[in-house]
């Protein structure tokens, strides 16, 4: 496992993803926090990289402000299907949540039938989660591609214990490299950390763009470095 280089502020921009890299991964996805250490640091690194840091996610950006209230922050929200380039800034939505309702209708039979599984509705997104009930994954996948089956519009995605459908197009890479062409981010370069399949597409991007891939664990990745876990992402943070 090689270990990423420290992170220069005066050079770098960074992209963090946020569950399985800043916070660990539990079953309540309501109920997470992040260890207040961590969340100082990331306060600091954001001044210190003059506003070059973004928080790149899957979730929605208001889930994302409410986990790191008061602080105010670059992030991508829904794999880049919400984007606030600068702190304070409006949120960008490159959807209307009304796309998803045929989807929404269909998959309420099968989660009657089913009540392990739990949805989230992200708006833009809609997600199936089997933590709690890993037996059901294959349910959870049939009943998200029949409910999709007709939309070439849309894309089902498989993360940890979820499966997730969303507007095609768009992925957290397309979604950082377009962050990159803005100030505070232009000019500098990229370093990306993130834990899950869909964080890959970041990896990837920023891999190419020559800056720093991290991957957080040890499941198959494209990145050129890693790190073991939440707290060795803390570390490196704080190193
Ligand atoms: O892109 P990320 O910031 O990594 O977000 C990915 C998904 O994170 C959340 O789900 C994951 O974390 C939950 C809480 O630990 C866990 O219960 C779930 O099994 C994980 O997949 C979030 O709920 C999703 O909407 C995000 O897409």
């Amino acid at each position: 496992m090689t270990a990423p280089p420290l992170i220069d502020t005066s050079r770098h921009a960074l992209f963090l993803d946020f569950d399985g890299t800043l916070v660990g991964l539990i079953d309540d996805p309501q109920a997470v926090r992040i260890e207040p250490a961590a969340f100082d640091r990331l306060v600091e690194l954001q001044k210190q990289l003059n506003g070059a840091l973004a928080i790149v996610s899957g979730r929605k950006i208001a889930d994302l402000d409410r986990f790191l209230s008061p602080m105010r922050f670059a992030a991508v929200g829904v794999h880049g299907l919400e984007r606030r380039p600068q702190p304070g800034a409006e949120v960008r939505r490159l959807m209307q949540p009304s796309a998803l309702d045929p989807i929404r209708d269909a998959l309420r039979e099968g989660l009657e039938r089913e009540p392990r599984l739990k949805l989230e509705d992200k708006g833009m997104a809609l997600v199936l989660h089997y933590r709690t009930a890993p037996d059901l994954e294959s349910e959870a996948r049939r009943l998200m591609r029949e409910a999709a089956a007709d939309r070439d519009d849309m894309v089902t995605m498989n993360g940890d214990h979820i499966v997730e459908v969303h507007p095609a197009g768009m992925d957290k890479g397309r979604a950082v490299a377009d962050l990159m062409t803005e100030p505070p981010f232009a000019g500098r370069r990229p370093i990306y950390a993130g834990d899950d399949v869909t964080d890959e597409f970041a990896l990837a991007y920023v891999r190419e763009a020559g800056g720093i891939s991290v991957k957080i664990g040890r499941a198959e990745s494209c990145a050129e470095y890693r790190l073991e876990n939440v707290a060795a992402v803390h570390a490196w943070l704080g190193a």
